[in-house]
């Protein structure tokens, strides 16, 4: 059997990151950075004013109140901006260029708000709620490193630098398909025999939260020239295949049939529990399929650990996998010799320290612990025993 450590590093060397594309602001949220992104211009572009107000020349602030003349307004957006002296003021808003000579803003609330001339009660010192040009980002700043994740603050950037396109690598298009004669979709009545097919809904939101843009193919019965048909289909739209189940040792088990003639796709057994039978390899010799066991479990863990990591580095990043935490075990646990572990838990964190409670309910069927389980114990493969307060591995699930 191979080990996890080694299956993912025979699943890693097989993967290219996907080319970068150039794709238009919005259309590139969730992908990667593969560019820096430099800033053209300073930001803020020019001094400007953070209030609604009055900008003046601190000097005539001395003594209070203090009376000027307003000598016209700025708005937000004007080019044409007007100028100031000692003497006098001009009516201000948020965003609007300072006027030359003013050196402060004084908000309209500390003062009467005239529109002809301005009573100012209250003073402040030269700079006050004025917003410097460069205070932000400075002109050939690198605002966005390469291999930068777009979420909603990183596309504010570009936009706030004039980015209207960026080069970036593509969420990857992640397929999955279910395989059993036994599956029916949700909202469909099941004869006796028949289940609702999970695992596709559950995966194709898991590539969702690790970045890829996940895609449902429903599911296929246990039927050699049908699951080649779809597969085949596939190729076209995806760049990366999830199947699950078929791979173990059942005589209807067609998935492992189908793809194991080709010789495209490897079948292993890899030491950990749950996730034993796995698959993997380039489909036509080109597009990375993941061939996941079919307990709904057990499909889960191996996407945690195989497609996440896999699926960071079609993007170019590192390929990690999920978050890991070291916490204080609350039960005793016991773990078959050679085997790595993977124990859906309860995390909580008080007092500066994290605990975990291993659910009672382990078995890879068994879909009712794992959607209550906000973390995963791993006991690696010398550990068999780890008494009650021991110091566990656990990995954070997305939330
Ligand atoms: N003789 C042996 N039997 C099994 C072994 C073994 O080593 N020797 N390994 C067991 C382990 S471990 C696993 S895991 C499973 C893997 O099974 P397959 O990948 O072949 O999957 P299936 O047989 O098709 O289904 C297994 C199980 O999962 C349910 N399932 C399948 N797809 C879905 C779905 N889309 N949604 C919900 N549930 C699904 C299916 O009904 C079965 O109950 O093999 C063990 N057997
Ligand atoms: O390894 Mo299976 O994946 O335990 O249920
Ligand atoms: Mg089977």
């Amino acid at each position: 059997m191979r080990t996890v450590e080694e299956h993912l590093r025979a699943v890693l060397s097989q993967l290219t990151p996907l080319p970068s594309l150039q794709m238009a602001l919005l259309e590139s949220a969730g992908t990667v950075l593969a560019e820096p992104v430099t800033a053209p211009v300073s930001l803020p572009p020019f001094d400007n004013s953070a209030m609604d107000g009055y900008a003046v020349c601190a000097s005539d602030l001395a003594v209070l109140p203090v009376t000027l003349p307003v000598v016209g307004d700025v708005a937000a957006g004007d080019g044409g901006v007007i100028g100031i002296r000692p003497g006098l003021a001009a009516r201000i808003m948020t965003g609007a260029p300072m006027p030359g000579g003013a050196d402060t803003v004084i908000p309209v609330e500390w003062t009467d708000g005239g529109a002809v001339s301005v009573t100012i009660r209250q003073g402040a010192a030269a700079g006050n709620y004025v917003r410097r040009a460069g205070e932000d980002v400075r002109a050939g700043d690198v605002v966005l490193p390469a291999g930068t994740r777009l979420g909603a603050p990183q596309l504010g950037m570009a936009a706030a630098v004039g980015r209207a396109h960026l080069m970036v690598r593509p969420r990857p298009r992640v397929v999955v398909l279910s395989t059993g004669d036994e599956l029916r979709d949700p909202g469909t009545k099941l004869a006796y025999g028949q289940i609702w097919d999970s695992n596709s809904f559950m995966l194709t939101t898991a590539v969702n939260e690790a970045g890829g843009k996940g895609f449902r193919q429903a599911f296929v019965g246990d039927d050699a020239s049908a699951v080649r048909e779809v597969l085949d289909d596939l190729l076209a739209r995806a760049d990366v295949i999830i199947t699950t189940g078929g791979v173990s040792m059942g005589v209807y088990d067609v998935v492992k049939e189908v793809l194991s003639g080709g010789g495209d796709v490897e079948f292993q057994k890899v030491a950990m529990r749950p996730g034993k039978p796995q698959g993997f390899g380039l489909l036509d010799g080109r597009c990375p399929i993941f061939t996941l066991p079919g307990n709904p479990v057990s499909a889960y863990v191996s996407f945690q650990v195989f497609v996440r990591p896999a699926l960071r580095h079609l993007q170019g990043l590192p390929a990690e996998g999920l978050p890991v935490v070291t916490a204080t075990c609350t039960e005793p646990l016991t773990s078959p010799d050679g085997i790595e572990q993977y124990l859906r838990a309860t995390l909580t964190f008080a007092d500066g320290v994290y605990s975990v409670r291993p659910a009672s309910a382990q078995g890879s069927h068994q879909m009712g612990a794992l959607a209550d389980a906000n973390g995963l114990i791993v006991l690696p493969r010398e550990v068999t025993e780890a008494p009650a307060g021991s110091r566990v591995r656990v990995l954070k699930l997305p939330s």
